[in-house]
């Protein structure tokens, strides 16, 4: 099967090879004209058994239906090109009517006509080569999974059309560009067309200069426009691309904590770059590509027009054919790419996932099992992916068949047309030029429309994240220079999904000046009022007051300067130590810098790594312990001088001496503002002014330690428990 695999696309490439040119042969031979429909089916089945068999046996590698398309217009040139050199060498012998059996010399150059028109034919095969391979490597090079299409279209592009108003005067420039440029390129056939009936009729020598002048300088300036055009287009196109890419960024990040919870990182980076990088190349290549096709599109029916209204017509009727037949396989072809694109994203998420986790996965051994995960997402992808292919092989065949027959049918009736003297031999050339570009143009717009239209619905994904409204209540305005820290929960109730409640009518204070401990078993609530301070979620019930008022009333940014919190996962960024300190902070002094890691008990450590302040504390390239993580985490909340500290955890990965040198200095500190301080430790909670115990989201008790532990309630049996399991732990070691 491999073998075959090989060999039956290079056999059906040559066969589909000898028949297209048999239809060029067909050009000049009558006897031919006179089967077309034999020819063209035989053309159309050829290349869509061709790209069914490629599509089945590459599923998902449209670069390797590229590659044929390139392969097949290389067996073209190449049976051409000794063809037409013949056929250009036997034109100049004697034997020429005995050869072809023409009767006179208007009859072999009309066959010449022809035989320049081929070339030029040929010629577009040389661009569709060099196009198609092109597109080959490239597929290779980026590699961008297909968007996912939407049907609604209208709204996105009001949108897009939005990123483009400041730059209205650089599109209509654009316009006019584009315009101008392709009203040259219908230079060619044109004059290709009176320089055949100066051959005819052997008119004066100048018309022949006069045209040769006129076609080289309208395709010079042709050119010269469209190369103009498409670097303005494209630096612009560019532009809009990047600010795009930051407005999404700035929405991304204004949403309220649950959405982050509820969505992926893959799903996230993944919106931000691959789609608004496929959106912003659609409408880059595939947007700019459509407005030149359809430029040329309108020049050349003028064109086709004025030289036979009647081949026109003929052409035109072939037009809803090209219309409806790809439109029809092409809405197939997007359904199966919006599945392809929603298994790539599954598949994603497994990689992004395992690899952000690679030391847990490693700790546990389970390459193998992520491996299998992610086989099983790409075999979802691959049975989709062999669907896409042949919904692709399905709608080229139908391209290429309605495309073919189009051409047979105009050299069929323009051939009667000159018999008949109804139009000219020059006439013909340059209408058979037109309609060779104009079915290609016509192909264009049809390939590139539902491109583009893709691409607009792939934005309106993108849009989802710029219209999310945030779940969060928008904050208030208050930010009063002196606050006092005062932190009230009044009946708080909470949950995250709705149906179990977390915190259950609960009521607590956290006064200024003093350190309030928050103590229970895991999972009890408390992590979760400190979120709620944060105002990361809002209570289903009750209030939370800060010096009395509300906290919504409070200005966000506002909040979390004065709020600091450091837990037990700190995460630090990939950036140096000082980078670190000042995260958010950046005009700082260093002297505060240094202040908030001597407090933090850092400063110390910190000044002995490589770099000292400049030492990178990232995860990946980091030089630092957990415990050195968690200090510097610690100097972070500090550094911005809070009227509340929160310490979830914040020193459990601390020896006994860094523990209790911090938290002396948080005695210190903790004069200054109120101190929350959460820990599994009794040892670090027992000193706290007021402890407060909270049982599956309920306050079972509160007081100091020795009330407490008079109480003989829960915090008394944690107290017990936790010396006892202590004890054990120095007689082991014993
Ligand atoms: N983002 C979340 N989404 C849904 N449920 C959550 C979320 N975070 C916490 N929970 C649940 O809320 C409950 C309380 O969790 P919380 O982290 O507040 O407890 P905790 O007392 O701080 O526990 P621990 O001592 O283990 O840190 C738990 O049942 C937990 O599963």
């Amino acid at each position: 099967m491999q073998k075959m695999s090989y060999f039956f696309p290079v056999l059906c490439v040559c066969l589909d090879v000898c028949v297209v040119h048999t239809i060029r042969l067909s050009q000049l031979s009558p006897l031919l004209l006179s089967h077309p429909f034999i020819i063209l089916w035989g053309g159309a089945l050829t290349r869509a058994s061709v790209l069914a068999f490629l599509a089945f046996t590459y599923p998902g590698s449209l670069p390797w239906t590229k590659s044929f398309e390139g392969l097949q217009s290389l067996g073209v040139l190449c049976f051409h090109f000794p063809v037409y050199a013949t056929l250009l060498w036997v034109l100049g012998q004697s034997t020429m009517e005995e050869l072809w059996g023409w009767h006179s010399w208007e009859r072999v150059l009309q066959g010449y006509i022809v035989t320049v028109v081929a070339w030029l034919y040929w010629s577009r095969y040389v661009s569709s080569l060099l196009i198609s391979w092109g597109q080959y490597i490239s597929s290779f090079i980026k590699r961008t999974p297909s968007q996912k299409p939407k049907e609604e279209t209208g709204a996105s592009l009001k949108r897009l059309m939005g990123y483009m108003q400041p730059f209205f005067w650089r599109f209509v420039a654009v316009l006019i560009l584009v315009f101008l440029s392709s009203y040259g390129e219908m230079a060619i056939p044109q004059y290709t067309g009176r320089m055949a009936d100066w051959i005819m009729n052997e008119e004066a020598p100048d018309a022949f200069t006069e045209a040769i002048t006129i076609m080289t300088l309208m395709t010079i300036a042709s050119a010269v426009l469209e190369f103009i055009c498409d670097l303005t287009y494209n630096i612009t196109m560019s532009r809009i691309h990047t600010s795009v890419q930051g407005v999404v960024f700035q929405a991304v990040l204004k949403q309220e904590i649950a959405f982050f919870d509820a969505t992926s990182t893959g799903e996230l980076v993944s919106r931000i770059t691959t789609d608004t990088n496929s959106v912003s190349e659609a409408l880059s290549e595939e947007l700019s590509l459509l407005m030149w096709y359809t430029a040329r599109f309108g020049f050349l029916l003028f064109y086709m027009v004025s030289q036979s209204w009647k081949m026109t017509l003929l052409t035109c009727m072939g037009l809803p054919i090209i219309w409806v037949i790809p439109k029809l396989t092409g809405r197939f072809h997007q359904t199966i790419a919006v599945q392809v694109q929603e298994s790539l994203a599954k598949a994603n998420q497994v990689a992004t996932e395992t690899f952000s986790n690679m030391k847990t996965v490693r700790s546990f051994a389970n390459e193998d099992g992520e491996t299998e995960k992610y086989r099983l997402r790409l075999e979802d992808t691959y049975a989709l992916n062999k669907k896409e292919a042949a919904a692709y092989a399905a709608s080229t065949w139908a391209n290429s068949m309605t495309t073919l027959a189009l051409k047979v049918c105009i050299l069929y009736y323009g051939g009667t047309l000159v018999t008949r003297g109804a139009v000219s031999s020059g006439d013909l050339v340059s209408f058979v030029l037109y309609e060779l570009q104009f079915a290609s143009a016509v192909e264009a717009v049809m390939r590139y429309y539902p491109q583009v239209k893709k691409a607009i619905g792939a934005s309106e994904k993108i849009f989802e994240y710029l219209d999310r409204k945030p779940q969060v209540p928008p904050d208030g305005t208050l930010a009063p220079e002196n606050l006092q820290g005062h932190i009230q929960f009044k009946n708080v109730t909470f949950s995250y999904n709705k149906e179990n409640l977390v915190l259950k009518n609960i009521s607590l204070e956290v006064k200024p000046g003093q350190i309030t401990a928050l103590v229970g078993l895991n999972r009890s609530g408390k992590s979760t009022c400190v979120k709620l301070l944060e105002r990361f979620y809002q209570p289903i019930e009750g209030e939370i007051l800060l010096d009395g008022k509300p906290l919504n009333s409070y200005k966000d940014q506002y909040l979390h300067d004065k709020i600091a919190v450091v837990s037990q996962e700190c995460v630090l960024f990939a950036r140096s130590v000082r980078e670190n300190i000042k995260y958010g902070y950046e005009h700082v002094s260093d002297e505060d810098m240094y202040r908030a890691a001597n407090l933090a008990s850092a400063h110390k450590f910190i000044m002995e790594l490589p770099n000292k302040y400049d030492t990178d504390a990232g995860e990946k390239g980091g030089q630092v312990s957990g415990g050195q993580k968690q200090r510097i985490a610690i100097a972070r909340a500090l550094i911005r001088r809070p009227k509340v500290l929160i310490l979830d955890n914040a020193t459990s990965d601390l020896d006994t001496e860094n523990e209790y040198q911090v938290h002396q200095a948080l005695m210190d500190q903790a004069k200054d503002c109120s101190v929350l301080l959460i820990s599994n430790k009794m040892s670090v909670v027992e000193k706290a002014s007021h402890i407060i115990v909270i049982d599956r989201g309920m306050v079972k008790e509160e007081g100091n330690h020795e009330e407490l532990m008079n109480n003989k309630g829960l915090y008394a049996s944690l107290v017990e428990k936790q010396n006892k399991s202590c004890f054990r732990n120095e007689e082991e070691s014993n």
